[in-house]
């Protein structure tokens, strides 16, 4: 059986790295992490067990790292410190110093799991997972901003190119500032192969058009859900093409997916994802996904 392999953002989810978040994060300063007023350790703990049983429920087997009180408390969003392609996993380097401990996790938990390597982003290179975006199995997308830099997408497009894959940059703005996080993955959640929910006004023009191009569909979630919510509606995680699970509390959100044919899961997050600045796709690390 297949244990890895994911060049895709919507295929049937088989495996994924999550990390239950601990003493690490009941104990986070907010302010040091940057973390918004309805931060709430023990309540974020709550909702994530919570969305842990979407997951589960989906089908999906969970591949845990532990909090074992290392103080990491953005360990949980296990999306960002590594890349998985069907080739093996790339361990990339963290844009935020506080991050910078993560990528050395998720090493060992591929060694433990037999997956192997293909390579490192290294500095000055600087990658975050949440700022890259499959657009098809031979074109990635990466957001050029705060988090990732030139001199790591120079890198990964050398990893990729050997095996026939294309890597694009696309600038991102500097939006609220250095210490907030805005991925690409902020302001697109693909839903399937050929749909995808937008914030329309943040996507790289560029960007736009290679996805019109490509013939993906593009459904446009409301305005003032993204401002209400940090941003945090359009982060969607399929768990397969047109079923996702997003957090609670954006009804005009949930009703633009719907009426483009999807199943819809929400769980309360307001003391983890509104306030940590990252949703379900941050909170997952999908190491197999079924081509679709
Ligand atoms: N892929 C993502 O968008 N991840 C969210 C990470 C949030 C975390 N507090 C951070 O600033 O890195």
């Amino acid at each position: 059986m297949k244990r890895y392999g994911s060049q895709e953002m919507s295929g049937k989810l088989m495996r994924v790295v999550m990390r239950r978040p601990g003493p690490s994060l009941r104990n986070a300063d907010p302010s040091a992490w940057h973390y918004g007023p309805t931060f709430d350790g023990a309540r974020a703990v709550q909702q994530y067990g919570h969305f842990a049983d979407l997951v589960a429920g989906s089908g999906a087997e969970i591949l845990w790292l532990e909090d074992r009180d290392d103080g990491l408390a953005d360990a949980m969003f296990t999306h960002d410190p590594s890349l998985m392609t069907d080739y093996g996993a790339i361990i990339l380097n963290m844009g935020k110093p506080l991050r910078q401990r993560e990528p050395e996790l998720h090493e060992e938990i591929y060694a433990k799991a037999g997956i192997p390597i293909l390579g490192r982003i290294e500095a000055p290179g600087t990658i975050e997972g949440g700022d890259c975006v499959w657009v098809d199995r031979a074109t990635l997308a990466i957001g050029r901003g705060v988090r990732s830099n030139q001199a790591g997408i120079e890198q990964m497009a050398a990893l990729l190119a050997p095996h026939g894959i294309t890597v694009l940059g696309f600038d991102l703005p500097l939006w609220q500032g250095e210490e907030a996080c805005l991925h690409l993955m902020s302001v697109i959640s693909p839903l399937a192969d050929d749909l995808a929910l937008v914030h329309a006004p943040l996507l790289p023009a560029t960007f736009y058009f290679l996805l019109k191009e490509k013939g993906i569909r593009l459904v446009v979630a409301p305005e003032e859900e993204f401002a209400a919510s940090n941003g945090l509606n359009l982060n969607v995680l399929p768990t397969s093409p047109r079923k996702v699970i997003m957090v609670e509390g954006f009804p005009g959100t949930r009703a633009v997916m719907e009426a483009a044919g999807c199943e819809v899961k929400t769980f309360a997050a307001d003391a983890l994802c509104i306030a940590c600045e990252g949703g379900p796709t941050c909170l997952t690390r999908p190491i197999l996904r079924l081509a679709s």
